[in-house]
């Protein structure tokens, strides 16, 4: 039976090894954290993360098949390929602060690996890494290898949260990457086999360590460049009268373009596309290539500055000051179907409300309150370590309340601002809601998700991302 640990229980752990174990039920999966708390609830009835379909995969599995541990380092050695999925954030301190990826857990992924070996292993890089990593994963391996051979593969994963399942059970493709040498082809067959037992084998591409690494970068900057150019776009709509919805259906159709990922929002979020750019423009840094770095470098800015335009339109809108007012918050979450925040929009923009004194009354189905305390008095870039290492949330942010009802975060609030694109916002009863707030009572919406003319028509003053403009925001003053 083929063994296969993965090393980081997280958003890419847990529901790939699950599918995993899943499609594959002659291999053992075992997947391991250093956080303890989470592996107890990957054993319990409330999952740690919150994903369609995932509950089911991993009742069916768990305990068969597949397993959660905390004791890595029994799982490791014993395993035939061992998995790398843990975090890379951004380096916060240091060369390259602020831009390079911070590869500590992984080093010392790799250094546990070197040091608990008895036999030989395939050591996939699953976590999205620098190009080259490899080069370097590989040095720590055989420097320490005490005769194991070890082969590295690049397997990076192209899921995206709230489709996990989905995009598992059918992946567009399946890259891996590894050395072009006997015992490299021999690893890539290897690893080939297991995703075998369910992807099409035309899915499977197999390319050079470099080119597999690099490729994973490249995906997450294109996405991102497509939403930030829908989004420049949007600003340039608001200023002539032209909706986005519109531009993007007509420019879209272009088969050479395509329709997806083409929805003009309050900025792209989630754990990785800000990261993962940062990282990219770092390494063109480092090959000399600034102007490579800088055209990236856009993608990032465009992304700031919409959600610092957003902000600015709500506050002129309202009078220019939000102090003292109470502004309804719906959806936290960086998109819908996920409880994931990091990088999430809504904490710039939250942050950009407190800063002009509002109060906020915030409401998402799937975010606790601490989460969004937390999140909203940690500084930048410390959210992407593992749990138990983050800073302990100082004191909790006096001007926000977070509900459970879209109803009660609206009640008595001089504005709404929709900031994830949740389906049950789009079915809320806005009469209700408008007739529970201040007057005049507005709607920003950063998801482009309400019927604006109905909204109109019950009394709302309305802002959408990129569509013609209320005419009482073209009476406020300019904005950034
Ligand atoms: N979240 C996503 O949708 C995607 C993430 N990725 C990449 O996958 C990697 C992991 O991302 P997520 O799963 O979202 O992160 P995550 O934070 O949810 O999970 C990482 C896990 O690794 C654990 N960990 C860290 N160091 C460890 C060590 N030395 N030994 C054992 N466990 C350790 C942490 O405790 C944490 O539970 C990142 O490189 C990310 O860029 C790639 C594709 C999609
Ligand atoms: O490497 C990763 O972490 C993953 O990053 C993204 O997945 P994810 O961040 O989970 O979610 P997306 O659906 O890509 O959305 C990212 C952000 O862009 C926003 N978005 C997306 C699409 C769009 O048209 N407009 C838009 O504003 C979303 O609301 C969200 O805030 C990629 O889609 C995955 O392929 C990749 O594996």
């Amino acid at each position: 039976m083929v063994k296969i640990c993965c090393i980081g229980a997280g958003y890419v752990g847990g529901p790939t090894m699950a599918v995993i174990a899943w499609k594959c039920p002659s291999v053992e999966v075992v997947v391991v954290d250093i956080s303890v708390s989470r592996i107890a609830a990957w054993n319990s009835d409330q999952l740690p993360i919150y994903e369609p379909g995932l509950d089911e995969v991993v009742k069916q599995c768990r305990g068969k098949n597949l397993f959660f541990s905390a004791d890595i380092e029994k799982h490791v050695s014993e395993a035939d390929i061992i998995f790398v999925s843990v975090n890379t954030p951004t380096k916060t301190q240091g060369l390259g602060a602020g831009k390079a990826a911070d590869l500590t857990y992984w080093e010392s992924a790799a250094r546990m690996i070197a040091d608990v070996s008895k036999s030989s292993k395939i050591v996939v890089e699953k976590s999205t890494v620098p190009v080259k990593t490899a080069e370097a994963i590989e040095k720590i391996l055989t420097h320490n290898s005490r005769g194991i051979k070890y082969q590295i593969l690049s397997n990076p994963e192209f899921l995206a949260e709230g489709t996990a399942i989905q995009d598992l059970f059918n992946p567009e493709r399946v890259l891996i990457g590894g050395r072009e040498t006997p015992d490299g082809q021999k690893a890539i067959q290897a690893l080939k086999d297991v995703y075998a037992q369910w992807v099409p084998e035309d899915r499977i591409i197999s390319t050079n360590l470099w080119s597999a690494e690099l490729s994973k970068l490249a995906a997450n900057a294109f996405l991102a460049q497509r939403i930030s150019s829908v989004n420049a776009m949007s600003a340039l709509c608001e200023a002539t009268g032209a909706d986005v919805s519109q531009v993007s259906h007509a420019v879209g159709m272009d088969t050479r373009i395509g329709p997806k990922f083409l929805n003009a929002s309050v900025g792209f979020g989630g754990s990785c596309f800000q990261k993962d750019i940062l990282n990219l423009v770092y390494i063109c840094e480092c090959n000399g290539l600034p102007q490579v770095a800088n055209y990236w470098k856009q993608v990032i800015k465009i992304n700031d500055y919409q959600k610092n335009r957003f902000v600015n339109r709500l506050v002129s809108s309202m009078f220019n000051t939000v102090s003292g007012k109470k502004i309804a918050i719906l959806g936290f979450a960086f998109k819908k179907d996920t409880g994931d925040t990091r990088e999430t929009p809504a904490i710039d923009v939250c942050k950009g409300l407190l800063g002009d004194k509002a109060c906020l009354s915030i409401y998402d189905p799937q975010v606790t309150e601490d989460q969004i305390q937390r999140d909203l008095s940690m500084n930048k870039f410390n959210w992407d370590h593992p749990i138990h290492l983050q800073p302990i949330s100082p004191s909790s942010v006096k001007q926000v309340s977070v509900v459970w009802d879209a109803y009660e975060a609206t009640k008595d609030a001089h504005g709404v601002c929709i900031l994830t694109e949740w389906d049950e916002f789009k079915t809320l009863d806005y009469q209700r809601i408008f007739d529970n707030m201040q007057k005049p009572a507005f709607v920003f919406d950063g998801r482009n998700i309400v019927n604006v003319d109905k909204l109109r028509e019950i009394g709302f003053i309305v802002y959408s991302m990129g569509k013609p403009l209320d005419p009482w925001l073209k009476d406020m003053p300019a904005v950034a």
